[in-house]
């Protein structure tokens, strides 16, 4: 019992937060909406109560003949009934239009909160899987269910004044008719909660299943896992996880379909019966002679009206019931705190920093994975020097960056910032001092000029700090003999798209991260596309564009960490060796192992494979 009252306030509290969403999304429309909906509301009782009149009117001019008088007079109840149909066919125009701009309005103005709520929340949360559950079940249909929720309230509201209305036409034939009006929907109204549970638990179960179709289906119509999907013929593979997927959920569907449908047939019946009843017992009025033609043409309209507005207001509780459960997900998700914020008194972050960035005593496992990537870690990146961090597979080294950029925090220990803790600073100021090239940088499918403005939006139409980032990063030559130059569409999703090749793409990326001019620059693999030339090429300019800043590059190329002013060699979490090229070599430990292996093979590749 008390659970079943705590649902149905849960479900009371989303169906005021989805009026009030609504409200906020169309205030003028919901108002416009309202009123048609109450006239409309009042609108079949009043065609009803004219009922005996018109009707009384023909069968006393089918008694006394067919004159002008009598004629005059069917014509105005006639006349005054249709004039109520016509308003009613314009009101419902008129409503299904405020509807129709309404949903626009809902729509957009929801899309915005779980837009706004998608980027709000950490970075981390992508990384779980219940998290994606929630984002999933807050887009599947949530303007569209907030729209049928209002709708459904709307027929509560336009259904109870048409009963209200069409009690006190009954009532005078005794107060039995209204009330067994209202018991014969009962059976209809337990089917429809009932089955609405079922479905909506359902859908809550099956929310991964029907991600893992979704990804199924990226996987086979994407273009970046086109050349794959085709070389390796693994379609089939994943055509057949789908539709396997798929039979299931199908199965499950229609089951869920068929028992509805047994439901709803079972609950008319019972309707039917009752309807029946009353109708015999109608019959029997009018033989016995106490009832009036008339009084038969309304009781007879109004019975079956009434039966059907009981039913729909039924039906708009059951559907009031199923919205709120689902549109409930939209409220789950739009309520997820970040747990990565600023503190109640951000200190400054500083405009250059003088000191160093220090990993003190950090400790830290993903959230989704309890065994430490960084356990007691200690590192110490001193303030406008280039450093190296090299190290082998999963040593932990783009774990830092996560950390630096305080897309998670350390379990324990600390991260300062000259000597500051960088919780202590405002995480988007912070975020402004660094600039990350990614190890899988994004390809924005837009200009060329746009792709690198996007590193700091505030600065956009800098055409020649744009240009300047590009020459830093070495595309600044590829990008003038495009067609239209900075201006050319790239990416080939939308027409007039160029595409550049990997290598390109990712010094596009570099520029983009250079134009951000930020005081750390951190580089995840920077030059792991580019050829051995380009390489070189790049690190000079790379060397003069970094040279009052931190820079921090992550990289498994020795010809790369060479140039840094310190290498910092990783293995499994920890910093193993430190120091410039020469004193790591003459340290004679991993690095120097790495570096021979290079110099007998003669080719980087071979340094990859070996112990860094
Ligand atoms: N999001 C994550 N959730 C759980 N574990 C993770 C996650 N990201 C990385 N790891 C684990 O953390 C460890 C360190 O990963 P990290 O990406 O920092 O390594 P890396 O040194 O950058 O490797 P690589 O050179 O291959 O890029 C690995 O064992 C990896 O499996």
């Amino acid at each position: 019992m008390i659970s079943k009252l705590r649902s149905a306030n849960i479900i009371f509290s989303h169906l005021l937060r989805t009026l009030s969403l609504v409200w906020s999304a169309s205030r003028y429309w919901t108002l416009v909406w309202m009123v048609l909906l109450f006239v409309q509301g009042l609108l079949p009782a009043a065609s009803i109560s004219l009922t005996p009149w018109a009707v009384n009117a023909l069968v006393h001019v089918t008694g006394s003949g067919i004159s002008t008088a009598s004629i005059q007079k069917i014509l105005l109840p006639v006349g005054l009934i249709a004039g109520i149909m016509l308003v009613g066919e314009l009101l419902s125009s008129a409503a299904e239009w405020i509807r129709t701009a309404q949903s626009e309005l809902v729509g957009d103005y929801i899309t915005n909160l779980i837009q706004k709520q998608s980027v709000a929340v950490d970075y981390g949360f992508y990384e779980y899987s219940e998290y994606n559950d929630k984002l999933n079940r807050a887009r599947e249909g949530a303007s569209g269910r907030s729209l049928a929720l209002l709708e459904s309230t709307g027929g509560l509201l336009q259904n109870g004044v048409t009963l209200l209305a069409m009690a006190a036409v009954l009532l005078p034939y005794g107060l039995w008719l209204p009330t067994i009006l209202v018991i014969s929907a009962f059976p209809a109204f337990y089917v429809l909660i009932y089955l609405n549970k079922v479905q909506y638990q359902w859908s809550q179960r099956t929310t991964t299943d029907r991600r893992w179709l979704m990804y199924y289906d990226y996987l086979l119509t994407n273009s970046a896992m086109a050349a794959e999907i085709r070389l390796f013929d693994s379609a089939n593979h994943f055509r057949s996880s789908y539709r396997n997927l798929r039979r299931r959920l199908r199965h499950e569907q229609l089951k869920l379909l068929r028992d509805q449908t047994i439901g709803r047939f079972v609950a008319a019946i019972i309707a039917l019966t009752i309807s029946g009843i009353a109708l015999v017992w109608m019959g029997r009025q009018v033989l016995l002679g106490i009832l009036t033609l008339g009084d038969l043409a309304l009781f007879f309209q109004a019975f079956r009206q009434g039966q059907g507005i009981v039913k729909d207001i039924l039906g708009n509780l059951g559907q009031i019931y199923r919205n709120s459960l689902f549109i409930g997900n939209l409220f789950d998700f739009l309520k997820i705190q970040p747990k990565i914020v600023d503190p109640p008194n951000p200190v400054p972050v500083p405009l250059k920093p003088k000191q160093a960035i220090c990993f003190r005593q950090v400790t830290f496992s993903y959230p989704s994975n309890e065994e430490a990537v960084l356990e007691n870690f200690n590192l110490t990146i001193p303030s406008g020097k280039i450093v190296a961090i090299v190290g082998d597979n999963g040593a932990g080294k783009s774990t830092l960056i996560k950390l630096l950029c305080r897309f998670y925090d350390p379990d324990s220990g600390s991260i300062e910032l000259d000597g500051v803790d960088l919780r202590d600073f405002s995480v988007k100021e912070l975020r402004r001092l660094i600039t990350v090239l990614f190890q899988s940088p994004t390809s924005y499918y837009t200009t060329a000029g746009q792709n690198i403005a996007l590193g700091d939006v505030s600065a956009a139409s800098n055409q020649a700090e744009i240009e300047a980032a590009a020459q830093a990063s070495g595309i600044h030559e590829k990008i003038l003999r495009l067609p239209l130059g900075y201006n050319t569409m790239l990416g080939k999703l939308f027409p007039d798209g160029t595409d550049l090749s990997g290598g390109q793409w990712q010094r596009l990326a570099l520029a983009r991260a250079f134009f951000r001019r930020a005081q750390i620059i951190i580089l995840d693999e920077p030059t792991s596309a580019m050829d051995p030339w380009a390489e070189n090429d790049w690190l000079e300019r790379f060397r003069s564009l970094a040279s009052d800043r931190t820079a921090i590059v992550i990289t498994h190329r020795f010809t790369l960490a060479m140039q840094a002013d310190i290498i910092h060699v990783m293995r499994a979490g920890q910093i193993v060796e430190s120091g410039s090229h020469n004193e790591l070599l003459n340290l004679n430990g991993l690095y120097a192992q790495s570096w021979r292996d290079q110099m007998e093979a003669g080719s980087s590749t071979k340094i990859e494979n070996s112990l860094i």
